[in-house]
């Protein structure tokens, strides 16, 4: 039996609705209209595509949006007195600086100046301290998504395993919190990890964040598995062409799997998503209004 493809792309967009009504209704009982701007230095072709599917995004979201395109040689000092720009800005809820920046911009000093009560990506320490402990915050965009996936196929996580492998900052280490907050028993796997397939064969629910194409095999996962590929890399086909793949070897996967994120159209789009709830979360929390 084949595994139920989650449908992220779909998802999404139903989130987008509900974000709008809900953006709409702050606006008609607060008169505030929820407010993201988004900042991108430099020319990076991917960055470009998902600021562009952010900003469009926020239309569909009833979010006003404040686009700043910064030159790939823009001082750190210029980026950083954006930053405190934006801060200041009372029309702005969320603030959201594109990763990678350049090699002449520290990004964690950038990240760290950020309002951490504007920083709509959860990347602030401030945030991931908040989140450790369990306290309201903003939650990091991808791991937010996944959860949102996962519990769309099992909403109680009591008993069950959990491995997640990679350990960065804005993916692994987030997504282990939420998983521990929804009891399930986490593992985090690396690239320094004794026999990862047997690891990963041990996982009721299987988060890959490696990202490293297709590395996470088909006999890596237990059958009936939730599989979760955040890993979003574009490869070239044997007839030259450009296309995206996951971590997970898509193919085998859904063979053994019980459900999986298919990528494109998995986690990526619920990443977005989750910016825009950030942000309408933002706005609330400022207008001190009930949601
Ligand atoms: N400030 C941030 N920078 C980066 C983040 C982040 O969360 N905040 N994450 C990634 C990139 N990212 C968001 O910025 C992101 C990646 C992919 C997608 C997405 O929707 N992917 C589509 C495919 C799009 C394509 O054709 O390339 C999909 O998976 O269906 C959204 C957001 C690094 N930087």
């Amino acid at each position: 039996m084949t595994a139920t493809i989650i449908d992220g792309k779909k998802i999404a967009n139903e989130l987008h609705e509900e974000i709008r009504a809900k953006a709409e209704k702050l606006t008609a009982s607060h008169g505030v209209v929820p407010g993201l701007a988004v900042i991108l230095v430099g020319e990076d072709p991917a960055s470009a595509v998902y600021v562009r599917n952010k900003v469009a995004a926020t239309a569909a979201c009833g979010i006003k949006s404040f686009e700043f395109k910064l030159p790939a040689d823009t001082p750190e000092a210029e980026v950083l007195g954006l930053v405190e720009q934006l801060n200041n800005d009372p029309d702005v809820h969320g603030i959201l600086v594109q990763l990678p920046l350049p090699k002449q911009i520290d990004s964690d000093k950038v990240l760290g100046l950020i309002d951490p009560t504007k920083d709509a990506d959860g990347f602030h320490p401030m945030n991931v301290g908040l989140l450790s402990v369990g306290l309201p915050g903003f939650v990091p965009c991808t791991p937010r998504g996944s959860a949102i996936l996962i519990e769309k196929v099992m909403p109680d996580l009591s008993g069950k395993t959990a491995v997640v492998v990679g350990r960065s900052n804005i993916v692994g280490k987030p997504m282990i919190q939420l998983l521990l907050q929804k009891n399930a028993t986490v593992t985090c796997a690396h690239s320094r990890t004794a026999d990862l397939p047997a690891v990963c064969r041990t996982a009721d629910i299987l988060v890959a964040a490696v990202g490293r194409p297709e590395m996470i095999k088909g006999d890596w996962i237990k059958p009936g598995a939730i599989v979760i590929d955040v890993g979003i890399n574009r490869v070239l086909k044997p007839d030259g062409k450009g296309k995206l793949v996951g971590d997970v070897a898509f193919d085998e996967a859904k063979e053994v799997a019980g459900a999986i994120t298919p990528v494109p159209g998995g986690v990526g789009p619920m990443t977005i998503a989750c910016l825009m709830l950030n942000t309408l979360d933002s706005a609330y929390r400022t207008a001190g209004a009930e949601m």
